[in-house]
């Protein structure tokens, strides 16, 4: 599997303007890559995360193109991504534990979910309950409601759910950030047992949980303002970052392989830029202490070492 997301652009329609949330998004995700994804509220990372499998009606497709392995991937065209769902594509939602339908047994919904998918529940029957036990489940838990479960375990059968049917892409939106440490630990590890056993082949763990991420993933893409500003192996983003703006939210981190949740990103004065109206060029530039004249222009992406991308023009 690889995708190759190249200068996307979506925007939110709303009654003050567009929102520019993705401004030019290129990327390679090659196959088997964990990809953590960070950035700080607002930059566009659940946007980028639904871009990839399902636009919402206010989302509008300006531009650029999104290949899984070779094809075209019409996310414009509603239709033509239902059968790519969770065959090809799938993603597990912000809050998706709170969203199961408390009416429906878990064994219900998934035989309803498989069905609507053109799967006999009974010739997954046996596969789905090995991964119920991988995850640490009973598979009483297909007869119970979802009130019965505890966040976790709302969170491991969604995670079974989402990817029953072998996906070649996860997209994982902060599905950590609800469950306490030691459960999100849980969590992660399981992720990253379904890409070891070929559940699924790629992932992209959307995280503000940087250290969380940094112990998972083999990569790391941090975005700001709706642009991408780096991308490179998990090591070399915490340990030797080379865009300002990563410089400057690692160095926010209390101490790297911590999981304090709150305050990491107060280090950075200011605040991201609105993205009715996003100031050209750089989009760090107003809050980057080495911005110069260069930065009234866009610094486009580049592998600055192999492996390693930044957009700044003192990196390039
Ligand atoms: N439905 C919407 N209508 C208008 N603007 C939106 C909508 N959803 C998101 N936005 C805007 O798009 C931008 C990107 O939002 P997005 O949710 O993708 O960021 P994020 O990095 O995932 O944030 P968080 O970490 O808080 O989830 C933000 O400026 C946000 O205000």
């Amino acid at each position: 599997m690889t995708l190759r997301v190249n200068d996307l652009k979506v925007y939110y329609q709303t009654l003050r303007g567009d929102v520019h949330a993705l401004d030019g998004v290129t990327f390679d995700l090659a196959d088997g890559e964990i990809m953590g994804l960070a950035g700080e509220s607002g930059c566009g990372k659940t946007t980028l995360g639904k871009s990839l499998i399902r636009l919402d009606s206010r989302m509008r497709h300006i531009g650029g193109t999104i290949e899984l392995d070779g094809k075209d991937v019409p996310i414009a065209d509603e239709k033509a991504m239902v059968p790519l769902r969770y065959h090809e594509i799938s993603l597990i939602p912000q809050y998706a534990m709170s969203a199961l339908n408390p009416t429906r047994k878990i064994g219900r919904m998934i035989n309803d979910l498989l069905r609507a998918r053109g799967v006999r529940p009974a010739d997954i029957a046996d596969e789905l309950k090995r991964r119920l036990e991988l995850v640490g489940l009973d598979t009483d838990v297909l007869d119970r409601f979802p009130i019965e479960l505890s966040g976790g375990m709302k969170q491991r059968v969604v995670m079974v759910m989402s990817t029953l049917l072998n996906p070649s892409l996860l997209i994982a939106d902060e599905v950590t950030s609800a469950l306490d440490v030691s459960t999100q630990r849980a969590v992660a590890e399981s992720l990253v047992e379904f890409r070891d056993r070929e559940y699924i082949k790629s992932m992209v763990f959307v995280t503000h949980d940087i250290s969380l991420v940094y112990q998972m993933a083999d990569t790391i893409m941090v975005m700001y303002a709706g642009h991408i500003v780096e991308k490179a192996s998990a090591s070399t983003i915490v340990n030797a970052p080379r865009h300002p703006y990563t410089q400057m939210l690692i160095s926010a981190l209390p101490e790297v392989g911590s999981t304090t949740e709150q305050g990491r990103l107060e280090g950075i004065p200011g605040t991201p830029p609105g993205l009715l109206n996003p100031p050209t060029g750089c989009r760090f530039k107003d809050r980057c202490p080495l911005a110069f004249a260069k930065c009234a222009e866009r610094p486009p992406l580049v592998e600055i070492e192999p492996g390693h991308w930044a957009a700044c023009w003192k990196t390039g």
